[in-house]
């Protein structure tokens, strides 16, 4: 799939701005704060309907005004499909596909199916459990609607089992209906880790090659999914742990707690890697998840790498670019230099400046082209 056109107004920085992409390589290059991730942001919002910065959508809307509207236009096998979506800012926002209202949010998610990469993706291995738990429910969410239903109503209920924790910490009584949230923390919570251990082993089965190539042949990696709890013994687990989770006001065990390892040669390299190591496997995994998708959707997804290239080295940046044919790719940065110095072939240039995005005359056409 492709995006064809993407049309912004009274968006962040964006007035009024519409931008036709190329089915290949775009480039969106400028200085800092012209509205490049503004861009971005939008079409993950279309793909998603969330911000991938901000969980407030009246941030989105210029500050001059009271309301934004973001259209897109997707093409899936020759066919177009479009997403109006219309934020105001004392009301819920408004998503159409088709011009068809919808009623859930979910029913947004598979329209237009994008995965993300940026600086922060490349601390995924580094950072804390809870950015690896963000990496798990954001993939597993876009691929599979029933994993956003079950993830939706598992964190309902452990948020009324932790106010009635508080609760029955001022009361000191011991309540019944703490089993009932339990039960239903069991039924939801069941459920998320079985999808996550095959989304887990999914990945297993694409991410060693992948990583063997990219670090020529030297690394083998292997992710574990550590489960916080199982889920046979999830339930026994909860009551086994409800003083001190009475005692601190929170639940202490589940898959709110779960973590993946991330294993190269057998060592740990959340702990023990190489930073350049933990880059080479975040950027695996990007991969692994762009295949996982094409796998799954029968089709290709638009992947957007804002501002991440430079992030990398020149081996790095060569593999991923030219990992990427016959994807659409969406990149955002401040210089176009090393796409000429790599002989990356750009199918459309756009300068951001100050909210406005205008067509660049290409530097150069590559000859030896794939698009
Ligand atoms: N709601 C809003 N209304 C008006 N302007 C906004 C709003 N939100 C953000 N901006 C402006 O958008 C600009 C930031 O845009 P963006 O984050 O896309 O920058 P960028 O071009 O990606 O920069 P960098 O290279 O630094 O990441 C800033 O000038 C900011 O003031």
């Amino acid at each position: 799939m492709f995006i064809k056109r993407l049309s912004l107004k009274d968006y962040r920085n964006y007035k009024y701005t519409v931008v036709n992409f190329s089915d290949g390589i775009n480039i969106l290059f400028g200085k800092n704060a012209q509205g490049k991730t503004n861009i971005i942001e939008a079409i993950y919002l279309c793909a998603t309907s969330k911000s991938h910065r901000t969980s407030s959508d009246k941030e989105l809307i210029n500050l001059e005004k009271s309301e934004a509207h973001i259209k897109l236009t997707v093409n899936k096998k020759g066919i177009d499909e479009n997403v109006d979506i219309h934020i105001k800012k004392n009301n819920r926002k408004g998503i159409a596909i088709n011009r068809i209202p919808i009623k859930k949010l979910n029913e947004l998610l598979g329209i237009v199916n994008v995965i993300i990469f940026s600086p922060e993706d490349l601390g995924l291995i580094k950072n804390g459990p809870k950015e690896r738990r963000k990496f798990l429910n954001l993939e597993l969410c876009q691929l599979d609607n029933i994993y956003y239903y079950n993830l939706q109503q598992y964190q309902k209920i452990l948020k009324q089992r932790n106010n009635l924790l508080k609760t029955l910490k001022k009361t000191g009584k011991i309540d019944e209906t703490i089993n009932i949230w339990d039960n239903q923390l069991v039924h939801f919570g069941t459920k998320i880790i079985y999808k996550r251990k095959e989304f887990i082993d999914k990945l297993n089965l694409i991410i060693n090659k992948i990583h063997s190539d990219i670090s020529g042949n030297k690394e083998n990696l292997q992710i574990e999914y550590e489960k916080n709890v199982n889920d046979g013994n999830f339930k026994q687990k909860l009551e086994n742990n409800l003083d001190k989770d009475i005692r601190f006001g929170t639940t202490s065990v589940g898959p709110h707690r779960d973590d993946m390892m991330f294993l190269v040669n057998g060592i740990d390299i959340r702990k023990y890697g190489s930073q350049g190591q933990q880059r080479t496997a975040a950027l695996s995994l990007k991969l692994s998840e762009i295949k996982l998708v094409i796998d799954k959707i029968d089709d290709t997804p638009i992947l957007l790498l804002d501002d991440v290239l430079s992030e990398l080295d020149d081996e790095r940046q060569k593999y991923l670019i030219h990992s990427l044919k016959n994807i659409q790719t969406i990149i955002t940065c401040t210089g176009v230099e090393d796409y000429i110095k790599n002989s990356i072939d750009i199918g459309k240039l756009y300068k951001v400046n100050n909210g406005e995005v205008a067509l660049y005359e290409l530097p150069y056409k590559n000859s030896n082209s794939s698009h």
